[in-house]
């Protein structure tokens, strides 16, 4: 609830404002309680509260805007109520910007045990202690609102793919009927914004009808889930392609839990706004650097005598101010520098990829930087 007597002011209303397109690609800010967005933006995942080996102030030196939060996880340790009493997550994790979080369903199907799903919601057992647990489309918003992050998550119901046609179709009605619960149970304070989202699999005719269903029922932004489960990048290109012209221009685009930086580039030629993915920061705990030449493997023994940083050029210290043989022995030896670095090395690469082509859009010459990107990448780390 704003104060009733907060000044209008005070806190700005949620909103989009899309500034350049150049082919479909897109240049936007999206606006919320806790700051604006830059879009294309990637959103570096902080599942339990921290984007783990990373400080909050190295993140957002990075460029991030946005984090994600997760109500599965959040809603298992510590609990929303106790997040709440803390004075909610940006308090909790000393981070004064925005924050999505997304509804616990797809990690509900990929964490949990004993999984239940009804039409009311899912039941599940906790991955940690066995304890069960309960998220209808209601208590989800509740929790994202005891949590108070930026911009909240519909429940929904993705299905892995290949599936067939009838198992995607229950699941995008019943995503569907939970998407109208969620429009009627969300009680929006001034800046934070509600998403829909578009499921359906890989079946265009699906995806058309989901669109159209949440469009009706109007959301802040649509996310495009159901994707990045397993299907070949081609498969996800075409669902975009089919389901983006189908959404409102004047809202964002979210395709969740995307993804390597060739997808992202991908998805932001199709129309995409918004993304997420758990790569960046999993890979550098696992000795995996992304570079504007492609993925280094710290671990490889070619590394270690290697004098020369990750890259010289970049803006990032981690890429700039440690030698390879210096990484590579940290990654050997499981030094927590190690995964501290290459983290860092890769959220600021992830940043640096969007803030090129948020750069490339504004000045019409978004086809030939993202040629110029390909071309690096195929040229390869020498
Ligand atoms: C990796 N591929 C993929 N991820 C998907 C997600 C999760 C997105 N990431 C959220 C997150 C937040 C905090 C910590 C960790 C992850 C989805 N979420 C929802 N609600 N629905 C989807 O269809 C859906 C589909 C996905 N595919």
């Amino acid at each position: 609830l704003t104060r009733p007597d907060a000044a209008p002011s005070e806190a700005p209303a949620f909103g989009f404002a899309l500034h350049a397109t150049d082919g479909t690609a897109r240049r936007g800010t999206v606006t919320t309680a806790h700051g604006e967005i830059r879009t294309p933006a990637f959103m570096p995942v902080g599942t339990l509260g921290t984007v783990k080996c990373l400080y909050p102030e190295q993140v957002r030196a990075t460029g991030a805007d946005i984090l994600l939060g997760n109500t599965y996880h959040l809603m298992l340790r510590p609990g929303a109520e106790r997040v709440a009493g803390q004075g909610g997550l940006h308090r909790f994790m000393n981070w004064p910007h925005p924050i999505l979080t997304d509804s616990g369903g797809f990690q509900v199907m990929s964490l949990a045990k004993l999984r239940k799903i009804t039409e009311k919601g899912v039941t599940f057992q906790s991955h940690v202690d066995g304890s069960r647990h309960e998220l209808t489309p209601e208590r989800s918003l509740e929790i994202q609102g005891l949590l108070g992050s930026d911009i909240q998550m519909q429940l929904d119901e993705c299905v892995a793919l290949p599936a067939d046609r009838r198992e995607m179709e229950r699941a995008m009605e019943l995503s569907l009927r939970w998407a109208a619960r969620s429009k009627a149970a969300f009680f929006g304070r001034r800046g934070h914004g509600l998403f829909g989202i578009v499921q359906g699999g890989d079946d265009e005719e699906l995806r058309a009808r989901s669109a159209a269903g949440l469009v009706e029922i109007g959301f802040d932004g649509y996310a495009l889930g159901g994707l990045a489960v397993g299907e070949p990048q081609e498969v996800m290109f075409r669902v975009i392609e089919a389901t983006a012209p189908a959404l409102p221009a004047d809202r964002p685009r979210y395709l969740m839990g995307v993804g390597t930086p060739q997808d992202i580039l991908g998805g932001v030629a199709r129309g995409i706004d918004m993304f997420d993915c758990v790569m960046p920061t999993r890979a550098g705990r696992h000795g995996l650097a992304y570079t504007r030449y492609g993925k280094v493997n710290l671990r490889n023994a070619r590394h270690a005598d290697d004098p020369r940083p990750l890259d010289a050029a970049s803006d990032c210290p981690a890429a700039r101010d440690w030698s390879r043989a210096y990484l590579h022995h940290l990654v050997r030896t499981g030094e927590a520098l190690g995964a501290m670095l290459l983290t860092h090395v890769n959220v600021a690469y992830y940043q640096s990829l969007m803030a090129e082509l948020r750069v490339a859009i504004e000045t019409g010459r978004f086809a030939e930087v993202k040629a110029q990107i390909e071309a690096d990448w195929a040229r390869g780390d020498i």
